[in-house]
């Protein structure tokens, strides 16, 4: 029977963006691929197959532990997700069963259902993670040219997908330097892209968040993703970690603004017919565009020419002149040989 018509393909009155590439990746695939409002079919598994071991983390929509499988001894993570909207729990597990198998990717390997709750947890791989803040100060240019690679490859992949994951952030990127792996996790931000559509703009998190999300630029796309690889990318090559530290949302682009300019914002704006919302009218000032050398000192080794300019494309207030994954792959930052 054919799924009836969806709201989440609903074009707004206006259309001012439209993602440069992969606009159609939802549309050409059918609508059960993407339309996750009625439900989701879900192959569940057997919750007693897994026992917990400890817990790893807690984070805003869930708790994580690690776990193991009895079936086969192998080690896993179990991911219980705390009782949101239906909505929201069936959009992460429609979308990580569309991903699942794809380039770094965390793996699905199962999904389970207390009999109790009804609360789905999720059985993910284990990847052994070494904490961002003790890892990203070891890097020297050839890992940031690995790492950066396969998150790229990542992002390209879910974009390619129909996909934006809208929450890349260190904490989400997990890295096992020993077996040089890298996997994307936490796709409960994630959502499929449609042109034209409005998104919510409370997605991601503050030092990540694109300066789109900060002036209510709904009509957002795979490009957001990008901007938070810059965010990541400059806090590494400049050693500022966050590179851009607002204390709350309308902070954050005024820390941003501070770096890429008040004239230059409202160029962006302008561009698409907007206005800066009025909860800036006292606090966004008249910042000068800084130049990225402003940045480099003689703690910045990682700072070389090629990755500047590869950050300057990346981090852009328009999110249709950011490179895409794509581009930012076939930048010369990593096709140039460093020691
Ligand atoms: N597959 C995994 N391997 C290793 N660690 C993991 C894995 N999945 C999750 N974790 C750990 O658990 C934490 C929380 O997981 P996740 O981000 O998926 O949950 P969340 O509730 O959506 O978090 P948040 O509210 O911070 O977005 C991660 O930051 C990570 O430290």
């Amino acid at each position: 029977m054919p799924l009836p018509p969806s709201t989440l393909n609903q074009k707004s009155n206006r259309v001012y963006s439209v993602a440069r590439v992969y606009k159609n990746a939802c549309e050409e695939r059918p609508q059960e691929y993407w339309d996750y409002e009625q439900g989701v079919t879900i192959d569940w598994g057997k919750i007693s197959n897994y026992e917990i071991i400890n817990k790893i983390g807690r984070g805003k929509y869930s708790e994580v532990f690690s776990g193991r499988c009895i079936v086969n001894n192998q080690k896993c993570v179990i991911k219980v997700l705390k009782p949101v909207k239906m909505k929201k729990i069936y959009r992460e597990l429609k979308i990580l069963t569309n991903l699942t198998g794809g380039p770094n990717v965390v793996g699905l390997y199962d999904i389970v259902q207390d009999a109790d709750s009804k609360i789905p947890a999720l059985i993910f791989e284990e990847i052994k993670n070494v904490d961002f803040r003790t890892l990203y100060p070891t890097f020297k240019l050839p890992d940031i040219q690995y790492y950066f690679t396969q998150l790229l490859i990542a992002l390209d992949y879910c974009h390619s997908m129909g996909i934006m994951h809208r929450d890349v952030k260190p904490q989400n990127v997990m890295i096992d330097p020993t077996e040089r792996k890298l996997r994307l996790i936490d796709w409960g931000l994630a959502e499929f892209y449609h042109p034209g559509v409005d998104y919510n703009v409370r997605v991601a998190s503050r030092y990540h968040k694109g300066p789109e999300l900060l002036v209510n630029l709904n009509q957002y796309d795979y490009s957001l993703d990008l901007w938070s690889v810059g965010c990541m990318l400059a806090a590494i090559v400049f050693k500022k970690e966050p590179f851009f530290k607002g204390s709350s949302n309308p902070d954050q682009l005024v820390k941003i603004a501070t770096v890429l300019g008040t004239k230059e914002l409202l160029g962006y704006l302008g561009k698409y017919g907007l206005h800066l919302p009025s909860e800036y009218d006292n606090i966004m000032r008249d910042f000068t565009k800084k130049s990225w050398t402003h940045f480099i000192t003689s703690e910045t080794k990682l700072a070389v020419p090629e990755v500047v300019d590869l950050i300057d494309n990346l981090l852009r207030y328009d999110h249709q002149e950011r490179l895409t994954a794509k581009e930012a792959m076939d930048h010369k930052f990593f096709k140039t040989k460093f020691e």
